[in-house]
């Protein structure tokens, strides 16, 4: 059985539909990123999940119970925000105990539960000091800690890392990971960053405009897209869309190669990364379209270099030039255009 189990889930306000139809499943112990852009229906979705907001129709099940109309509290859900939503004038321990004391979790257990979680999320020195004596990567562990010892079927995670810097995202996004796997949490985490989604999710639900774009895989979606907001979405650059007139045909930067024979394209720039270089060109057999390719080591191309393009007709994904979705029955691959022989990268 599922862990949660969302059927045809729908919210509108007046003219607004911010959630359409979503229907999906998580399995017990895993991790799945809710993603997407602003706008799409990311916290909605959470909020009916939470109870903190009333479905126009569908439902929810948790572990089998329908919990659709229960109120917040009796849902037995964790959750994490992204404000750390601590009380700042109780101590990290008192913070992290305070769910388990208003569910009158008898004294002994809520000890045991705090040492373990102090020893798992590393706050033994900060359990006496105040929320405002922390540091923002402390504070978000006490909001982990919290959502830890309350031993829910589920915890709910809303852009729990976008306070922190960079760095600290980092460290924290592989702590959080390795935290769920151990424990064998159940996490529904969102997020409007695909970086995060994809290093840590065991499945991602890509919502578009309040609907499913795609739930799978990691690599299911970036390797096979179901359709061009997918493709545009994940990976970065995202993927290249040429239009032919009869299909828009895929290609990732990473697969277009610099080659003798090719299609013709002219450089704009390059934009040098450290470890590769993103070159922006244009197609001029083909209506100077946008190309972006993605070469090892720092290239140096000047605006206007004249270059020959090419890939693997594998590479191709084909979509329909009119819905967007991703092609099933075979197309023409733009690179029959030109044979595949030895590529070489540029000087
Ligand atoms: N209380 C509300 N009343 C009316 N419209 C709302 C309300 N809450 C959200 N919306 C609308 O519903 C849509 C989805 O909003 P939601 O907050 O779920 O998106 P999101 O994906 O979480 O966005 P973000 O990443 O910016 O937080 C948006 O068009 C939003 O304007």
């Amino acid at each position: 059985m599922s862990q949660l189990e969302v059927q045809t889930l729908c919210k509108a306000w007046g003219d607004t539909r911010a959630v359409s139809d979503i229907s999906f499943s998580i399995e017990p112990g895993e991790f799945v990123a809710l993603l997407g852009p602003s706008g799409c229906g990311k916290s909605t979705t959470l909020k009916m999940i939470a109870g903190l907001e009333t479905p126009t129709s569908g439902s929810i099940r948790l572990n089998g119970r329908d919990i659709t109309r229960l109120p917040p509290g009796q849902r037995g859900l964790a959750m994490v925000f992204q404000s750390y939503a601590l009380f700042p004038h109780l101590s990290v321990a008192e913070n992290i105990l305070f769910g388990l004391k208003a569910r009158r979790v008898a004294v002994e257990e809520r000890n045991r539960r705090l040492r373990q979680v102090t020893e798992l999320v590393d706050l033994g020195p900060q359990l006496h000091k105040k929320p405002g004596q922390l540091s923002g990567g402390q504070c978000q562990r006490v909001a982990l800690a919290r959502a830890i010892v309350a031993e829910a079927p589920l915890c709910l995670m809303d852009e729990p890392l976008s306070n922190l810097d960079a760095k600290l995202r980092n460290e924290m996004r592989a702590e959080l990971r390795s935290l769920q796997q151990r424990l064998g949490m159940t996490v529904l985490y969102v997020t409007h960053d695909q970086v995060e989604a994809m290093s840590m999710a065991d499945r991602i639900l890509l919502l578009n405009q309040g609907r499913v774009a795609q739930m799978g895989t990691p690599q299911a979606l970036y390797s096979t897209p179901e359709n061009t907001f997918v493709a545009r979405f994940i990976g970065n650059p995202p993927m290249n869309l040429i239009d032919t007139g009869q299909h828009r045909i895929g290609i990732r930067p990473e697969h277009v190669h610099c080659h003798h024979q090719g299609e013709p394209a002219r450089v704009l720039g390059c934009d040098y990364h450290g470890a590769d270089t993103i070159i922006d060109a244009v197609l001029t057999r083909l209506g100077d379209q946008l190309i972006k390719l993605r070469l090892p080591g720092h290239q140096l191309l000047s605006c206007g270099a004249e270059l020959k393009l090419n890939w693997l007709p594998e590479h191709e994904h084909g979509f329909c030039a009119h819905s967007g979705q991703r092609l099933n029955t075979p197309f023409a691959p733009l690179s029959t255009y030109f044979p595949h022989t030895e590529s070489y990268h540029v000087a």
